[in-house]
C-alpha cells in the first residue's frame, strides 16, 4: 500500500495544444480534495486524464500519476477501463454524458453492476431505490424504468452521484457535480457524499466553481489558473488566509447576502502558455509590481503545506469568513 492513494508529479496534459502544466500533488485515503478556478483553466482536462477516459482527447504529455503506487500513465487502455468501472468512479459535468439517452436507467444499472461485479438482483434494486430516496430523487421505481431524455438535468445529475455512489469507488472524481441543482439539493447532495466519505474511505476530487461546497466538503483545495496550480494547501488556510492575489480575487467576488458587495474580476485567463516569462495572473491583479515581469513559475510554502506561487494577497491583518 502506498502513503498516497493519489499523486501527481510534474504532470503536464494536451489536446493539440498544452493545457496544464507541472502539477504535483498528493491526496490521501478518504481525503476530499477541491479544485477551484475559472472556467478553462484545465480543471476538468485534469480530472478526464485522471479517469483515463478513452476518446477524450487528452495527452499526458510529461511527469507521472501514482494511484496506490501504480503508475497510471503506463497503463494500457483495458487496464485504465477496468480500473474506472471500478476503483475510480467519475460523476460527469454534463449529467447526459454518464447514461445513453434512450435506454432505461434499470437496465443501465444492471449492465453496471454486473460489469463491476456487485449485481445482487432485488436487492441491488432496493440499494438504488434507497440511494435514489436519499439523493431526494421520489418515486424511483418510476425513474429506474424511465430513459435519460425523459428526466431533467438535476434528476439525470442526481442519478449519474447515485451510480457512481453505488460503485463505492476508493477514488471518485466529480466535476461540477451539484451545478444542476436547486440550493437544498445542493446540500443534501454534498452531506450524501460525505457520508459516503466516512462510511467506504472513498477519496474525493472535486471540481466546484460553489467555494461554499469546497469550504464545507475539502480537506484540500487547489486553485488553478491558466494550466497551472497557483495555491493549494488545507482548505481552512487557502480560504480564510489566501497567499495568492487570484484567490483573494475568487473570494472577494462571492456575493454576500446581507453584507458587502461582491467585488468582480475583470477579464478572462489566458492560455497555459499566453504570457511567458511573466506572471499570469499579472495582467489582472490589483497588488502588480514591476517584477512580476520577471517572474518563474514556482510554489513557495506560506505555512504548514499551505503553498502559493505568490504572497502577495496575503494581508496580516484580515482573515476571511466562511
Ligand atoms: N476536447 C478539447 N479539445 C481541445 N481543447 C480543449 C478540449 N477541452 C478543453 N479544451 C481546452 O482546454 C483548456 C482547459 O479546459 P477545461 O475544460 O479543462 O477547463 P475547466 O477549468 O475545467 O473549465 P470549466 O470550469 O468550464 O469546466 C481550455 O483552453 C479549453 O478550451
Amino acid at each position: 500500500m502506498s502513503e498516497y492513494l493519489l499523486a501527481l508529479e510534474n504532470v503536464s496534459l494536451s489536446y493539440e495544444k498544452q493545457v496544464v502544466a507541472d502539477l504535483s500533488f498528493q491526496i490521501s485515503g478518504g481525503q476530499v480534495l477541491a479544485l477551484v478556478g475559472e472556467s478553462g483553466c484545465g480543471k476538468t482536462t485534469l480530472l478526464k486524464a485522471l479517469a483515463g477516459l478513452p476518446d477524450s482527447g487528452v495527452a499526458i504529455t510529461g511527469g507521472r500519476i501514482l494511484y496506490d503506487g501504480r503508475d497510471l500513465t503506463g497503463l494500457g487502455c483495458r487496464e485504465r477501463k477496468k480500473l474506472l468501472g471500478g476503483e475510480i468512479a467519475m460523476i460527469f459535468q454534463n449529467p447526459g454524458a454518464s447514461f445513453n439517452p434512450i435506454r432505461s436507467y434499470r437496465k443501465q444499472f444492471a449492465e453496471m453492476l454486473i460489469s463491476s461485479g456487485g449485481f445482487k438482483g432485488e436487492q441491488s434494486y432496493s440499494e438504488i431505490l434507497d440511494c435514489f430516496g436519499k439523493l431526494h430523487l421520489p418515486e424511483g421505481r418510476r425513474i429506474l424504468d424511465s430513459c435519460p431524455y425523459e428526466m431533467s438535468g438535476g434528476m439525470n445529475q442526481r442519478v449519474a452521484i447515485a451510480a457512481a455512489m453505488l460503485q463505492k469507488p476508493r477514488l471518485l472524481l466529480a466535476d461540477e457535480p451539484t451545478s444542476a441543482l436547486d440550493a437544498t439539493t445542493q446540500k443534501t447532495v454534498v452531506e450524501e457524499l460525505l457520508k459516503m466519505k466516512e462510511l467506504t474511505g472513498t477519496s474525493i476530487i472535486i471540481v466546484t466553481h460553489n467555494l461554499g461546497i469546497a469550504a464545507k466538503m475539502a480537506d484540500l483545495t487547489g486553485v488553478m489558473y491558466a494550466g497551472r496550480l497557483l495555491e493549494w494547501g488545507d482548505t481552512q488556510k487557502v480560504l480564510r488566509t489566501p497567499a495568492h492575489p487570484y484567490t483573494r480575487s475568487l473570494i472577494s467576488a462571492i456575493p454576500c447576502l446581507g453584507g458587502r458587495l461582491p467585488e468582480s474580476l475583470e477579464g478572462q485567463p489566458p492560455l497555459y502558455g499566453a504570457e511567458q516569462g511573466s506572471c499570469s495572473f499579472s495582467g489582472r491583479c490589483r497588488y502588480k509590481k514591476e517584477s512580476c515581469g520577471e517572474y518563474r513559475y514556482q510554489l513557495k510554502e506560506v505555512s504548514g503545506g499551505h503553498m502559493s506561487c505568490c504572497m502577495e494577497g496575503i494581508e496580516e491583518s484580515h482573515e476571511y469568513g466562511s
